[in-house]
């Protein structure tokens, strides 16, 4: 890329966009009940045509529109070389970490020929890969006639130029590839709206010709920067492309607080009316849409792909007692989730710690199924964290057992012993599951009058923690209240029942 980018400013920003835009499919309408109705082709199989019709339109996705007049990285992944710096673990994790990464790039929609694994103590500070593996990447980037290379991690900009220059094709890392991901593949305003504001954050620092220009404009005095003086008519181009990147991030982060101000309105009108809610998570891949279609015969698009589902989807189902829940599939997690996405998706996530439950997936025919269950568990407990909720009751469910290797499978059976073995392929489990829901969501709540002796803080103390108060009245004898309970609770409460 060369300096031909910089123009004026100003180009329409949605020009470049996707041509159609559509909000994601929202909650109901597709009711429990109908099961086995997922086969059809439905709204999955046309999000799955919209998108590949999406991919055939090169490099689209990840031209932000605000920075296209700036030498920026556009990504065209197309046909890729990867390479990756094994620094720690075993042979096998550095290559699953390798096809980990070939599977993003084959999402991305680009062709892998080649992939190279270093052994080093840490990766190089200057080209990320030592100067002999760049030379011969090099060489394998001319052989394969590639026109991009994938770091597997997260690169500074000075290692992306650096070695850019010696292998002579575009470098990308791994935190790009997958803002490339999502970036194709969000469909709601506010999956958008974050994934740009994720892009922006990782591009801004990366604007090239950010050096040179300063030295070039202050004249070699570039250390000494001016200062006030020097700002406005001398000011380079690169400096008010970053402002302008700066003010639309501005403009973004008000607007996605503004979506997510009526996502809290319309989900806590959902927690008032005592439906209660199952967050699904997991790693990606690991059958988390699918077993939602199990469950609920709901058409959400399931496909072989990393990242298929990226906006959060909520259906309902209805439970073996006839009472109603809510189950919403979330974004997979992956391990190195670039910091940008885990902050932009901290909303999506937030349904984590809105749940009366957490239905984690995992994929039983994994190699690595206990890494997966740590590296969602970390993200997990990161959102809950800087949310300061505490962790709603998990219930593990391993899937794809019908594919999972029997001995392997024994072995996971030991280790989790309190975990759901499923296939939401074949059905297996499936309606054992949905038992267990039954039993594990909170019971509609219970009208109750009681008085409570003084002596029985604690329980004035659960009904304010767990119920729903109407009416609270201190007398002589004790605490009298009138509330909404959960039902296990109304039992405890039975003996200070006042009636009416
Ligand atoms: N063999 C087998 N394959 C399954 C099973 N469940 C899901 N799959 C396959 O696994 C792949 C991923 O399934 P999804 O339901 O899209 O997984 P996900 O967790 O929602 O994935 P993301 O949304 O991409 O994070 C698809 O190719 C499914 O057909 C299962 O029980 N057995
Ligand atoms: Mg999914």
């Amino acid at each position: 890329m060369t300096d031909s980018e910089r123009q004026d400013p100003g180009v329409d920003e949605q020009g470049k966009q996707v041509p159609e835009h559509r909000d994601s499919p929202d909650a109901a309408g597709h009711g429990a009940g109908e099961r086995s109705g997922a086969r059809e082709p439905s709204l999955g199989q046309m999000q799955l045509e919209e998108r590949s019709s999406l991919r055939r339109v090169e490099g689209l996705s990840t031209e932000l529109a605000d920075v296209t007049e700036v030498e920026q990285r556009q990504l065209r992944l197309e046909r890729v070389v990867l390479v990756g710096v094994w620094t720690e673990g075993t042979a096998a994790q550095a290559e699953t970490s390798m096809s980990e990464l070939a599977a993003l790039a084959e999402t991305a929609g680009s062709t892998v020929l080649e992939a190279l694994i270093q052994r080093r103590d840490r990766p190089d500070a200057s080209t990320y890969i030592g100067s002999g593996k760049a030379a011969e990447l090099r060489d394998v980037v001319k052989a394969t006639g590639a026109d991009t290379v994938i770091c597997d991690g997260e690169l500074s900009p000075a290692q992306l130029t650096s070695l850019e220059k010696v292998v002579q094709v575009k470098v990308v890392d791994r935190t790009a590839l997958i803002l490339d991901i999502f970036a194709q593949h969000a469909t709601s305003r506010e999956g958008k709206a974050q994934v740009s504001l994720a892009q922006m954050e990782y591009m801004l620092p990366r604007l090239r010709g950010w050096g040179e220009s300063m030295s070039r404009q202050a004249g070699g005095r570039a250390g000494s920067n001016g200062g006030v003086g020097l700002r406005g008519p001398g000011e380079t181009k690169i400096e008010t492309d970053r402002r302008r990147i700066r003010s639309r991030m501005a403009k973004l982060r008000r607007e996605i607080a503004h979506m997510k101000n009526a996502r809290d309105v319309k989900r806590h009108r959902r927690n008032t009316t005592g439906v209660p809610s199952v967050a699904i998570v997991g790693y990606t891949n690991a059958g988390k849409s699918s077993i939602l279609n199990a469950l609920t015969g709901a058409g959400v698009l399931v496909q072989n792909a990393l990242f298929a589902t990226l906006d959060p989807t909520t259906r309902r189902i209805v439970l073996d007692d006839g009472r109603e829940a809510v189950l919403t599939d979330t974004v997979g997690f992956v391990r190195h989730l670039p910091t940008q996405l885990v902050e932009a998706f901290r909303s999506t996530l937030e349904e984590v710690d809105q749940a009366d439950l957490l239905m984690h997936v995992v994929d039983g025919s994994d190699e690595f199924p206990l890494e997966q269950i740590q590296a969602v568990n970390e993200v997990i407990a990161d959102v809950l964290r800087d949310a300061g909720a505490d962790a709603p009751p998990e219930l593990l469910v391993v899937n794809k057992i019908d594919a999972a290797d029997p001995v392997e499978l024994t072995r996971l059976r030991g280790v989790l012993d309190r975990a759901h073995f499923v296939s939401a392929r074949t059905g297996e489990g499936v309606e054992a599951l949905r038992s267990n829901l039954t039993e594990l969501l909170p019971g509609p709540g219970v009208e109750v009058g009681v008085l409570v002796p003084y002596s029985r803080g604690d329980l004035v103390a659960r009904i304010h923690a767990e119920g729903t108060v109407s009416l609270e009245r201190h007398c002589a004898e004790g605490t009298e209240v009138r509330a909404e309970v959960p039902r296990a609770l109304a039992a405890a409460l039975a003996q200070y029942s006042v009636g009416g």
